[in-house]
């Protein structure tokens, strides 16, 4: 089984401006709404993909009530933690040449009651063998170190797991060994606290050297360029699909669910690279937050090219 938690979904607000001015006003164009945050994602496009999951997380109020009631609309088990406030409302920007604009609200206040409770759910859940996909950041009241602590917690339950974080949460995370990471190549960067234009040469080392830590795959996301992935046999560079793009939000979240289906499935690591990178950019052809279809996904596979270092 897979496990998402999403200590802090949101509704994505997607808009359309020609151009964004900062400090003038701005008419937004067609604007939509989905259930998001990044595992709440990563459930959605587990679904799409043919997969199944259990989607775990805090919701408070009206818009975590949306939230739900999404989930279940799509038929993806969810097993929330409800708190007090109001889930999160994020907006993102889009302007005629795609570029993105992200406003990310800090989500609600989280007791150590209802922190207790998400985390006695997630154990509960998950059996030996199971993938936790642990994805996004965390409200401002959660310790950055929550990732940390629930990784040693699962590991020691041979529970595997899937990290994509950033900032602090990302830091102590990686001292506990997760299984499997997909950070972006300019969280890498700053984790490193090196130049974002550094050499593609230097961010297989920096894989490489987080490998050496113990973990069994690394995928290094980079946008538009493509992604690389290292696993203990494999050092693989692939160059991202030209496809029409209405929204890059959730690509990430799209990478990361292609991986978690594709090792609960025991693909090859030839057949998880390729799914991987089509649906990433599947996600990129669809408006908003949303998947893009199984049939779609396995057209753009046809086009991953894998260049092996
Ligand atoms: N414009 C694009 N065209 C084709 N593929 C893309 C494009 N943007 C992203 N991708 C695909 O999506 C993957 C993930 O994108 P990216 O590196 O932007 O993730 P991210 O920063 O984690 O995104 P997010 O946090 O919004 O989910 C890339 O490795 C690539 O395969
Ligand atoms: O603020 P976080 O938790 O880091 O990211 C949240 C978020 O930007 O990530 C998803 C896209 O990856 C969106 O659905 C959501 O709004």
């Amino acid at each position: 089984m897979i496990i998402t938690v999403t200590m802090n979904p949101a509704i994505d607000k997607t808009a359309v401006v020609d151009e964004l001015v900062v400090g003038g006003l701005n008419r937004l164009e067609q604007t939509m709404m989905n259930a998001g945050g990044k595992g709440i994602n990563v459930s959605k496009t587990i679904q799409a993909l043919g997969g199944e999951s259990l989607a775990t997380g805090f919701i408070a109020g009206t818009n975590g009530a949306f939230i739900k009631e999404s989930l279940d609309q799509l038929s993806i088990d969810n097993d929330m933690v409800e708190v007090a406030g109001n889930t999160r409302v994020n907006l993102k920007v889009l302007n005629k040449d795609m570029d993105l604009t992200e406003l990310n609200e800090e989500g609600p206040y989280i007791d150590e009651v209802a922190l207790r409770a998400l985390v006695d759910k997630i154990v509960k859940h998950a059996s030996k063998n199971d993938y936790v996909v642990l994805s996004g950041s965390v409200p401002g009241s959660v310790p950055k170190d929550i990732y940390a602590k629930l990784i040693k917690q699962l590991k020691q339950n041979k529970i595997k797991v899937i990290l994509d974080a950033d900032g602090d949460l990302f830091a102590h995370a990686i001292e506990e060994v997760p299984n499997v990471i997909k950070p972006n190549k300019y969280e890498l960067c700053k984790y490193y606290e090196i130049s974002e234009d550094c050499k593609n040469d230097e961010i297989v080392k920096l894989g490489k050297a987080l490998l050496d830590k113990g973990m069994q795959l690394i995928a290094i996301s980079m946008g538009k360029e493509g992604a690389l992935f290292i696993d203990s046999e494999h050092t693989a560079m692939v160059k991202g699909l030209k496809v029409d793009a209405h929204s890059s939000v959730g690509a990430g979240d799209a990478m990361v669910a292609a991986i978690a289906y594709g090792l609960e499935q025991e693909l090859s690591f030839e057949e998880l690279v390729k799914l991987a990178v089509a649906t990433s950019a599947g996600a990129v052809m669809t408006k908003g937050t949303q998947p893009a279809s199984k049939e779609q996904v396995k057209e753009l596979m046809k086009e991953v090219e894998i260049n092996y270092l």
